[in-house]
Formats: C-alpha cells, sequence, structure tokens
C-alpha cells in the first residue's frame, strides 16, 4: 500500500531526499510512498522555484503535519543534528509516523539494524552487525564497517568512512571525505571535519580536523 509521506526541508538535503524516495518508488512493483509535499519554516526562493520545477508541493511551515487530515509519515531532510532532533521530537511527540528510507543502490551486510527516520543515500556500503540509530542520515557513498554503532541523529556526509568497531554518539557531524579510524569513540555532539582523520577517541561537543584531527 502507497503511503503519505512528508519532506521536512526545502534544501538541498531535503530535495535529495526527494530523490532517494523517488528511486525507492522505481525499483518497486508499486510506489511505496506518495509524496505530499515539502515543509519548511524558512525556504529560499531558490528552493521554492526548485520544487515547483519539479512538481513537489510546498505545504507551508513545519507545524502543517500537525494538522493534516489523514496519517502522514515524515522524514527531516536536514542535515544538521541538532535541529534535525528538535523537529523530530516535536513530530514523534505528536504522534507522527517517521519513514526509513533506504536507497535501491545500497549494499548491506548480515544483522545491519537501521532505526525509524534514517536516510540512507545511493551507494552507501555497510557490512555486518551495524546499528544505525533513530533519524540517522548516511550520504552518498559512505562506508561502516563491521560491529559499529551510529546513535541517534548522526550525519554522515559524502564519502566519509567509518571503521570498524566503531562508536559514533547522538548527534555527530562527520563531514565529507571525513575518516574515523577502528575502534574509536566519537562523543556525542562532535564534529569531525571534511577529510579529517580521526586517530583517538573524540571528547563529547569537540570540534576535529586536519590528519591527524585534532
Ligand atoms: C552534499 C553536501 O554538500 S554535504 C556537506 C559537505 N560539507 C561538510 O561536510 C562540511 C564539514 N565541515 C567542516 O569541515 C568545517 O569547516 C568545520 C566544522 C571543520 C569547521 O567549521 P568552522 O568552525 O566554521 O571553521 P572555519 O571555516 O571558521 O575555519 C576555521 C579554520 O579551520 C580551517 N578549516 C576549516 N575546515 C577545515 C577542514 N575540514 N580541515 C582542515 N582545516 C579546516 C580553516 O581554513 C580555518 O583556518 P585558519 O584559521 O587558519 O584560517
Amino acid at each position: 500500500m502507497t503511503k503519505p509521506i512528508v519532506i521536512v526541508g526545502a534544501g538541498g538535503f531535503g530535495r535529495e531526499v526527494i530523490d532517494v524516495v523517488d528511486a525507492i518508488n522505481a525499483q518497486a512493483a508499486a510506489p511505496e510512498w506518495e509524496i505530499v509535499g515539502v515543509v519548511d519554516d524558512s525556504p529560499t526562493e531558490i528552493n521554492l522555484k526548485h520544487l515547483e520545477r519539479r512538481g513537489t508541493p510546498f505545504l507551508g511551515g513545519t507545524e502543517k503535519p500537525f494538522s493534516w487530515p489523514e496519517p502522514v509519515y515524515y522524514v527531516v531532510g536536514i542535515g544538521n543534528p541538532r535541529v534535525r532532533r528538535l523537529i523530530a521530537d516535536r513530530y514523534d511527540a505528536a504522534h507522527l509516523k517517521a519513514a526509513t528510507l533506504v536507497h535501491p543502490a545500497v549494499t548491506q551486510g548480515f544483522d545491519v539494524r537501521i532505526g525509524a527516520g534514517s536516510v540512507v543515500c545511493a551507494g552507501v556500503r555497510l557490512t555486518t552487525n551495524i546499528s544505525l540509530g533513530r533519524h540517522v542520515h548516511l550520504n552518498l557513498n559512505v562506508t561502516v564497517g563491521h560491529d559499529t554503532t551510529l546513535e541517534d541523529f548522526v550525519s554522515v556526509n559524502p564519502l566519509a568512512s567509518i571503521s570498524g568497531d566503531c562508536v559514533i554518539e547522538d548527534d555527530v557531524l562527520v563531514g565529507v571525505a571525513g575518516v574515523v579510524l577502528n575502534g574509536l569513540t566519537v562523543g556525542r555532539g562532535a564534529t569531525v571535519g571534511g577529510s579529517a582523520c580521526v586517530v583517538r577517541d573524540v571528547t563529547p561537543g569537540l570540534v576535529v580536523k586536519g590528519v591527524p584531527a585534532k
């Protein structure tokens, strides 16, 4: 049965999430999702034009799903972990259902758990015994190694590589092409800069960059 879904965020990642939904629908025998539209509290003119061009309705601000006449799924297409958590907490408190979206061009090994609200983009490789929490974003071509846990609201940007036996705690952002070496923990709310190589545990809340990341 086709399920209605609202995308939160008209920005770049929000529109990339629409691509993920389109790809899921294209490979299914019958469309899995019907995109009701996009909500955003402060969309830019250019982003509204992008939506119009692809024929995706803009519904208004983020309060809109609360008054939707039928039960609707949602996904938050916003890369910033803390902003994503704020929105998801409001929706979950109102018993809206979080959709989990996995692009068909993703490979997964044995025992991969993916939490509600997560978005896994094209080209992602997940090997074995991996756990993704709620509302995790894995952007294009990310790799995650064996026995690794990514907790809630983690964002991993394109081409980043999380090695085996790692723990990436809540609300961490790993920048584009960042690397986390095996067995390490990146503490809650930390940021790993683009192209950084993490070689030791990262203290919660810290921003680290460079090779080795400091
Ligand atoms: C499809 C997509 O677009 S997905 C999005 C992809 N983008 C990302 O993943 C971005 C990840 N974010 C970053 O790498 C950021 O630069 C951060 C978080 C590391 C730092 O951000 P800020 O604190 O705002 O740093 P700011 O831009 O002020 O730069 C501070 C200094 O760090 C340097 N710096 C910034 N980022 C990096 C980096 N990734 N690696 C090494 N040095 C860096 C700057 O050159 C500057 O150096 P200076 O003081 O000698 O001039």
